[in-house]
């Protein structure tokens, strides 16, 4: 999906300046862009607009034309539900149930749990090593719950990928293997990938880099992306 951003300017009581204050973003369908910059500086305020997360106040953030501004959070919620698949720090994984119920549990809540759904879940876990889909989640490693996050995220085939710190709480080299998926799964699917993200492992791997301070885009490499 295309993102077309404008205007944007978030601001909390008491704050001197915004915490975002942007002009114009535009991401292209298919680009894989990686979010850098200090803490503080506005970079989950950004995903969690961008993902319908939060209520965009000011301005506009239109994704293929649905402007995020106008819907209602009901509508957010199905939105989202439909076209991003979200991947957090801290895997957002429920205890006490197994890996590919972790995986089918949004879509079900959703009431889109059918059969095609249950075997893409039980593919996407055999094909990120993970070879017990019934393991219960809390017995599994850091690196292995948030294969099974990305494999969540993936199960509804979303247009927009949006990871924030995917790696932060994973050694390095668990790290690696879940940005390598993250990255390879967007490619291959052509959805637009968008990474928060500090580790240089998995920045070096987006096409696009996009640096905020303060709130402000200060740097935004091109893209070599050819979408
Ligand atoms: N509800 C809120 N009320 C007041 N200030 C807020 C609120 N939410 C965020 N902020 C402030 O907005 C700024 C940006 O926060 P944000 O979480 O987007 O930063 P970040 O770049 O993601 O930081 P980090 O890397 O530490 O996660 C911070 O200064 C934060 O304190």
């Amino acid at each position: 999906m295309t993102l077309a951003l404008e205007s944007v300017e978030v601001r909390f009581a008491g704050l001197p300046t915004p915490v975002l204050s942007i002009d114009r973003l535009d991401i292209e369908n298919g680009e894989r862009i990686a979010v850098t910059g200090a803490s503080g500086s506005g970079k989950s305020t950004l995903v969690n607009l961008l993902s319908g997360l939060e209520r965009l106040r000011r301005g506009k953030i239109a994704w293929d034309g649905t402007d995020l501004a106008g819907l209602s959070e009901g509508a957010r919620d199905r939105w989202r539900a439909e076209h991003v698949g979200l991947v957090m720090q801290d895997f957002h994984l429920f205890p006490g149930l197994s890996a590919i119920e972790n995986v089918l549990l949004p879509a079900r809540l959703a009431g889109a749990g059918t059969r095609e759904r249950v075997e893409r879940g039980h593919f996407l876990l055999e094909r990120f090593g993970l070879a017990r889909p019934n393991q219960s989640i809390e017995t599994m490693s850091r690196g292995e719950m948030q294969r099974v996050a990305v494999a969540r995220a993936l199960l509804r085939k979303p247009a927009i990928l949006i990871a924030d710190e995917p790696t932060a709480s994973l050694d390095s080299e668990a790290g690696a293997a879940v940005g390598d998926l993250l990255v390879a799964a967007a490619r291959e699917e052509n959805s637009t990938l968008i990474v928060v993200s500090h580790d240089p492992h998995l920045i070096e791997r987006l096409d696009r880099r996009m640096a905020l301070a303060a709130g402000r885009i200060v740097s935004d490499s091109p893209s070599g992306v050819q979408p």
